[in-house]
C-alpha cells in the first residue's frame, strides 16, 4: 500500500496533455489554448463614438457649432465636417471625417441647427474610441496556455476570431460492475441496490465541462469484464471502473486489467474511504479502478481522477485546498489518511455524521473533504487541517 501523496504523484507522472484539436468559437469555453492567437484586424476598426451626442473638431475657443449631418451606429455613410461644424452622433457610430471629439447630448443647448457647448471638462479626443485601441492587427490577443472563459470567448468574437486550436476534454468511459445493481425507477428485488455511481461521476464530470461519457454495465464475470474493458479503451482516453477492485471472489478488475495489457501503476492506498483504489495505464490512456462504495467513488474522484482529467486537458487542478480550524476535536486510528465529509464556513470546518463509505447522505450536504494525515490520531478543537473545497 502507498500513501495518498505517493498515489497522487504517480498519477501526475503518467498524465500527458491530449493532442490539440481545432474547435469553433462556440465550442471553446472551458478549454486551454494550444496556440497563440493574433488579431487579424484593428479593433475598433474605425474611430468610434462612446456616447450619444455631437461630433466635432475640438478647439477650446469654440462655443457654438453648426449641425450639418448625422452618423448612426452601423451606418456606411461617409460624412466630412469642417471646423465649426458638428454632426449628430450615436454610441458606436463612426466619427465623421474632420471630427476628433464628441460632446454628450446632455452637455449642449440646441436651437434649430445651432449647438451651444456647455461642458467645461471637454477636451480633445473625449468620448472617442480610437481605431485599434482595443487591439491592433497582428498583435497577440491570447497566449498558448490561457484558459478560455466566457469573457475570453466574447473578446475573441469581438476581434473576429472564429476558431482556435485547443486541448480537448478527455473522453471518459464508466464501467459499472456488480450483479446487484439496479437502475433507479423500478422496485428493488431482494439483494439488489440502486446504481448511483454513474450518476454522481457523470454529474461531477459535467461540471468540469466533460460531456463525452460512455457508460458500460457488466456482470461480475472475468471474460465479460475483459471484453468490456477492452471495448471501453478503444474510443476513450480514461476508463473509470466502479466496484470489483477489492479482494472478493467476484472482484475481477485487477485480472481484467492484466488481460487487457494495462500496466498496473498502483493498487491500494493508505486511505479511508477508497483503500482498494487501482490505477493503471495503457499507452497514454488512464484506467482507474474506483472502490465501488458510492462515497469511496466520489472521494477518489475528487482526490485522484479530477486532477488527472484536468491534466489531460492541460488545465490546472480546479480544486483548492485551504487550511481551516476544526470546530470540534476528532479521533481516528493511525495507519490510513481519512477524508471526512464536512462543512467549511468562515475558516472553520465541521465533520458531518454518516462518514461510512456506503452512505452518501453526508456527502450530499458537504461542501468539502477534510484531509486528515495517516499518522496522526488526535485532532484537537481549533487545530488547523487541510480542507479540499468541492465544486458546488
Ligand atoms: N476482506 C476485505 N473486504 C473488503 C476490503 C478489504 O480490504 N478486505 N475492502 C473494503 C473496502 S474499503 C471497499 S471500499 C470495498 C471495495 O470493494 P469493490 O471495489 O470490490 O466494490 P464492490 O464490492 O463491487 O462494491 C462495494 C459496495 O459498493 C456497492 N456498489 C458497487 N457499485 C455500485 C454502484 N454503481 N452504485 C451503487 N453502489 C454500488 C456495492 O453494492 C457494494 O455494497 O471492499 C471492501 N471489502
Ligand atoms: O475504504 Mo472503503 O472505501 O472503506 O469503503
Amino acid at each position: 500500500m502507498i500513501s495518498v501523496q505517493e498515489a497522487q504523484g504517480l498519477i501526475s507522472e503518467n498524465v500527458y496533455p491530449l493532442s490539440p484539436i481545432r474547435l469553433l468559437l462556440h465550442q471553446l469555453c472551458g478549454h486551454v489554448l494550444a496556440e497563440d492567437v493574433f488579431s487579424h484586424y484593428d479593433i475598433p476598426a474605425f474611430r468610434q463614438s462612446s456616447m450619444d451626442g455631437y461630433a466635432f473638431s475640438f478647439d477650446k475657443k469654440l462655443s457654438e457649432l453648426i449641425l450639418v449631418g448625422e452618423m448612426a451606429a452601423g451606418t456606411g455613410h461617409h460624412l466630412e465636417i469642417k471646423y465649426g461644424e458638428t454632426s449628430r452622433i450615436f454610441t458606436g457610430a463612426p466619427l465623421p471625417e474632420g471630427a476628433d471629439t464628441v460632446v454628450m447630448q446632455e452637455k449642449i443647448d440646441k436651437s434649430d441647427n445651432r449647438i451651444t457647448l456647455d461642458d467645461p471638462q471637454l477636451s480633445v479626443g473625449k468620448n472617442v474610441r480610437e481605431k485599434g485601441s482595443e487591439i491592433r492587427a497582428g498583435e497577440l490577443a491570447m497566449q498558448k496556455g490561457d484558459l478560455i472563459g466566457p469573457a475570453a470567448i466574447g473578446f475573441l468574437a469581438g476581434i473576429g476570431i472564429t476558431e482556435a486550436e485547443v486541448y480537448p476534454m478527455p473522453k471518459v468511459a464508466i464501467i459499472l460492475t456488480g450483479n446487484e445493481l439496479k437502475q433507479p425507477g423500478t422496485p428493488l428485488d431482494f439483494g439488489q441496490v440502486y446504481e448511483s455511481n454513474s450518476y454522481s461521476l457523470s454529474a461531477a464530470m459535467k461540471i468540469q465541462g466533460i460531456t463525452d461519457i460512455e457508460l458500460f454495465w457488466v456482470v461480475d464475470e472475468i471474460d465479460k469484464l475483459t471484453d468490456t474493458l477492452s471495448n471501453a479503451l478503444v474510443n476513450n482516453d480514461v476508463v473509470l471502473l466502479t466496484g470489483g477492485v477489492s479482494v472478493g471472489d467476484y472482484d475481477f478488475v485487477i485480472e481484467a486489467s492484466k488481460n487487457c495489457g494495462i500496466e498496473q501503476i498502483f493498487h491500494k492506498v493508505r486511505q479511508k474511504p477508497g483503500k482498494p483504489l487501482f490505477f493503471g495505464t495503457r499507452e497514454n490512456k488512464l484506467i482507474f479502478g474506483l472502490p465501488g462504495n458510492p462515497s469511496s467513488v466520489l472521494s477518489c474522484y475528487y482526490n485522484y481522477v479530477l486532477p488527472a482529467l484536468a491534466g489531460l486537458a492541460c488545465k490546472e487542478n480546479s480544486l483548492i485546498t485551504v487550511k481551516a480550524s476544526l470546530s470540534f476535536g476528532y479521533q481516528k486510528p493511525a495507519g490510513l489518511a481519512h477524508f471526512l465529509k464536512g462543512i467549511y464556513e468562515n475558516g472553520m470546518v465541521r465533520p458531518l455524521n454518516a462518514q461510512e463509505s456506503y452512505r452518501l447522505s453526508s456527502f450530499a450536504q458537504s461542501n468539502c473533504l477534510i484531509c486528515l494525515s495517516e499518522t496522526q490520531q488526535t485532532f484537537n478543537q481549533g487545530e488547523g487541517v487541510d480542507v479540499l473545497l468541492l465544486p458546488q
